[in-house]
């Protein structure tokens, strides 16, 4: 009986069990004498992490911790949010993704879901991961389009796991309450097919009907087990995340990351660059390079608040331009995603539509004020294309936001020394302040995490029944005014460190915003009130 608390990671409090609890629960003779409180143990375990050398080490050190006793994990992550964030998340989460299997211990309290599996499987899964806990929040990936590394599969159970610790740590939802789940539907990674390690599905990834139904199944089973649940989607391929999303946003309270949490982040990060530099919204001139789920998630939330400014449909469509591995996007080009379609322009808007196939001919010909950057495509604005924009635009809005590290499309520095210090950036992982000419310049992160613990918190506490475009605008706005935007060197976002305050915040609006127009499953009467009592804290 005690070994089974002490394996327990939602029960185990290890050495902080006291003498009477050891008593009570079988634990005599199975911890060493003193009695630890839980601060001791993180000062012992802050110290232990803190002579590992490499990042990755330090981040299996720290599943360690999270694989034994979820309160010691996040009591420790939250008193070191900056610093844990890239070891926990994103950029050193990609590595372990990529050596999952050679990393691989224990399953972490995941759902592995086969798609060569029975259907029914699925619900008995469901409920063998949920072990009777109350579940409110999943999130969910197939894991075909991990950050900007590609197919990972059944690797990719590490990025719902790390996602759901941002949760916690950021927005207090509480870590018994959630469910990571992975979708095994076969990988296109021959890697993957070829490493005799692998712990996921040896075949080809399976699309089309069988697909649809496997997503479909794990939907339909999740919302009726769970029924409170709000429903993330993380890291599906280009071909499915848009459908998936779209075939349920109006029936559950579901949202994608990639679509939703980016399109949010990056509106956020230009309502930011726009307090700086005094300019209007509606005068920008928006480039997308990299028009996938992102790209396009983006460009469909700056394109929404042109409208909501008052613009005209037709006028608002003429500010925005995609360019994606085949150069400037046309209309007559027969393989443009749905998501893509609207913001094709016609051939004849240019003298020489046929040289626009490349970024460089792109920005010479249209100018653009805010350049963001989706395309995995590490170091593709150069100097020659970001002087060239800045040689047209007072203060360029740069935002190379493609992850990990290693695909950035340019380095914040660079961008300051090629723009004389007047580029507005967000980055997509944490970068240190900038010195240059005499400024310090704070980088925001333009990262979806900054957002999406937030909107989840709002949404669960006000029990929202849908996650609509009214709210998503809402959770967008709600980080103006954060940053003292008259500081030289200010950044467009909001720090990290104060990550738990404003995702209070974005929760509030977001939970403001379906109160108000009754779209929610109780009677909320304080707001407040709501998500305070939702929010979890780290403690025995
Ligand atoms: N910072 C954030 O919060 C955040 C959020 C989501 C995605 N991202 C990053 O954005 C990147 C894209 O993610 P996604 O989910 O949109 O992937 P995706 O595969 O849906 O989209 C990538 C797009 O880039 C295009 N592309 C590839 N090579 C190109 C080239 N040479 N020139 C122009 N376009 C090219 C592809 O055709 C595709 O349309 C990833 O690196 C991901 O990490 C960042
Ligand atoms: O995971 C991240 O760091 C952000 C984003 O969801 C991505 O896919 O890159
Ligand atoms: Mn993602």
């Amino acid at each position: 009986m005690g070994y089974n608390i002490l394996n327990d990671p939602f029960k185990n409090k290890g050495t902080a069990f006291t003498k009477e609890e050891r008593k009570s629960l079988g634990l005599e003779g199975l911890l060493p004498p003193y009695v630890q409180t839980l601060q001791e143990q993180v000062d012992q375990t802050y110290a232990q992490f803190q002579s590992k050398s490499s990042d990755l080490e330090k981040r299996v050190f720290l599943m360690q911790i999270f694989n034994e006793n979820r309160v010691l994990f996040y009591k420790l992550f939250s008193q070191h949010v900056v610093e844990f964030m890239p070891i926990v998340y994103d950029p050193t989460i990609a590595e372990t993704i990529e050596n999952y299997s050679e990393l691989f211990v224990q399953p972490q309290n995941a759902t592995f879901l086969s798609i060569d599996d029975d259907l029914d499987t699925i619900k008995t899964s469901l409920k063998n991961a949920s072990a009777g806990r109350d579940i409110r929040l999943i999130v969910v990936t197939d894991a075909e389009g991990i950050l900007g590394i590609g197919d990972w599969a059944t690797n990719g159970v590490d990025i719902a796991v790390g996602k759901l610790m941002v949760y916690t740590a950021a927005a207090g939802i509480d870590p018994s309450q959630v469910l990571p789940v992975v979708l095994d539907a076969g990988t296109n990674n021959k890697e993957l097919l070829n490493d005799p390690m692998y712990l996921g599905n040896r075949h080809e990834r399976v699309y089309g009907e069988k697909y649809h139904k496997f997503v479909d199944t794990f939907v339909e089973d999740a919302e009726e087990l769970f029924p409170e649940m709000y429903l993330h989607f993380e890291d599906f391929g280009r071909g499915n995340a848009a459908e998936i999303l779209d075939r349920y946003k109006d029936k559950y309270t579901v949202f994608n990351d990639d679509i939703q949490g980016t399109g949010i982040i990056v509106l956020a990060g230009i309502l930011g660059a726009l307090n700086i530099s005094g300019e209007k919204m509606t005068d920008q001139i928006y480039l997308s390079f990299g028009a996938g789920t992102a790209g396009t998630g983006i460009v469909s939330r700056v394109y929404d608040e042109f409208i909501q400014q008052g613009m005209d449909p037709e006028e608002a469509k003429k500010h925005f331009y995609l360019v994606d591995k085949q150069g400037l996007l046309f209309d007559d080009d027969e393989t443009l995603t749905p998501q893509q379609k609207p913001f094709a322009h016609k051939r004849d808007e240019f003298g020489n539509p046929d040289e626009l196939t490349n970024l460089e001919a792109v920005v010479k010909a249209i100018h653009p004020t805010i350049l963001v950057g989706t395309s995995t495509q590490p170091g593709s604005f150069t100097q020659d294309i970001i002087k060239e924009m800045a040689a047209h635009t007072e203060r360029p809005i740069i935002f190379p936001i493609s992850n990990p590290t290693k695909l950035a499309e340019a380095k914040a520095e660079d961008l300051l020394k090629w723009t004389d210090g007047k580029a507005l950036i967000g980055t997509g992982i944490p970068v240190k302040d900038v010195e240059y000419n005499g400024t310090t310049y704070q980088i925001g992160q333009a990262n979806n995490a900054l957002v999406y613990p937030g909107l989840g918190l709002g949404a669960i506490a006000s029990t929202a029944t849908v996650l609509d475009d009214e709210m998503i605008s809402a959770a967008a706005h709600s980080l103006g005014g954060i940053v003292d935007t008259d500081k030289p060197g200010a950044a467009v976002l909001p720090p990290v460190s104060k990550l738990d305050q404003f995702s209070t915040t974005v929760a509030k609006a977001v939970a403001d915003s379906a109160v108000k127009r009754d779209l929610t499953r109780e009677k909320i009467d304080d707001v407040d009130k709501a998500i305070e009592n939702t929010k979890w804290d780290p403690e025995y």
